[in-house]
């Protein structure tokens, strides 16, 4: 089924491999491919390792593809080179971050943190310009507009994510990739930051890569989900498909391990337990569409495996 929205991002077939001396090679992520479509949020989970934030650096353009290439409006980012299209690629894409503790200056005042894109793209006529875009932005984020000559110590975890979040939006960006940007808060905030995050996607068009270990919360503000394991993308489709009707057996792990709030529902479950070494068979992988825009990989004799659940779970006749 061919999906008429306009793509931002496109990944096709990329490698990223570390090499720290010839014996220390880390295949970081292997043969990766999706695309992410003009205003949605595309969900990138697995665990500590997976590949996640590697993905996240390549598409800023911060790692150069071992394999494969990334696309941003149709345009390769190894063949970025001119100076001016370069400084509009490094506006359009801006990064949120998990700790805004160690991601904010804490010698610098807000004002001067938040116009940091503003000053180094020019964007500003003179310095009342410059503080009333910043005033603004930190209304646009929820904090007090009076508060841009505080420091970053002067305020809640919670509260400094927003500045790293007003921070981003000062350079009028298209696209942000957030990695794993409420991990690092109290529970009761979390919510409050992705709620901020799902506002401003709605009122400023913007599209996210939003990367968590946590799949219920990506599930929530995700409009697709890519999950990743051992640095291969191993499902890919729209949150409410993967999260309460997931095809590969790495996802069912995933999820058989989300603690579930009522005891009964609890008892009941039988964690699955994925073996990892499965990955290891040697068999020829690739993504293969197994009900329409839901990808699994899967090596050819794996495939009927996966339309069976498929079809149990109604996706497909
Ligand atoms: N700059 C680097 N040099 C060498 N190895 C790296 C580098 N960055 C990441 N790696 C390795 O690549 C693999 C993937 O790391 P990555 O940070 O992308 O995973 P992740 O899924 O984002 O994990 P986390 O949630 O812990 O951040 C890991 O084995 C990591 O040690």
């Amino acid at each position: 089924m061919a999906d008429e929205r306009k793509k931002l991002v496109e990944i096709q077939g990329l490698d990223i491999t570390f090499n720290e001396g010839k014996s220390n090679e880390t295949k970081a992520v292997q043969n990766a491919s999706f695309d992410i479509y003009e205003g949605e949020t595309f969900g990138l989970v697995g665990e500590s390792g997976s590949g996640k934030t590697t993905i996240g650096r390549a598409i800023m353009k911060l790692y150069e593809p071992t394999n494969g290439k990334i696309l941003f409006e149709g345009e390769d980012l190894a063949k970025l080179k001119r100076r001016g299209k370069l400084s509009k690629f490094r506006q359009a894409v801006q990064m949120i971050f998990q700790d805004p503790q160690a991601s904010l200056d804490l010698r610098m005042k807000v004002k001067d943190i938040v116009a940091e894109g503003i000053d180094v793209n020019h964007l500003a006529k003179n310095d009342a310009d410059r503080s009333k875009q910043v005033e603004d932005l930190l209304e646009i984020v929820g904090l007090n507009r009076d508060h841009s000559s505080r420091y970053p110590h002067e305020f809640s975890g919670g509260q400094r994510q927003r500045i790293g979040i007003a921070r981003a939006l000062a350079v009028q960006p298209k696209f942000i990739i957030a990695d794993e940007p409420i991990s690092a808060l109290d529970v009761s905030i979390q919510a409050q930051v992705v709620n901020l995050l799902k506002d401003l996607q709605v009122k400023q068009g913007l599209t996210y890569l939003f990367i968590a270990h946590d799949l219920s919360m990506v599930k929530y503000i995700s409009d697709r989900i890519g999950v990743m394991h051992w640095g291969k993308m191993v499902e890919i489709g729209t949150a409410d498909e993967v999260y309460n009707h997931p095809l590969h057996d790495y996802t069912r792990s995933l999820l058989s391990s989300i603690p579930v709030p009522d005891p009964s529902v609890e008892e009941q479950r039988v964690p699955i337990v994925y073996d990892p070494t499965d990955e290891l068979d040697g068999r020829d992988r690739q993504m293969v569409e197994i009900a329409p825009q839901h990808f699994v990989w899967a090596g050819e004799d794996e495939i009927a495996k996966y339309q069976e659940r498929a079809r149990e779970f109604g996706l497909i006749d």
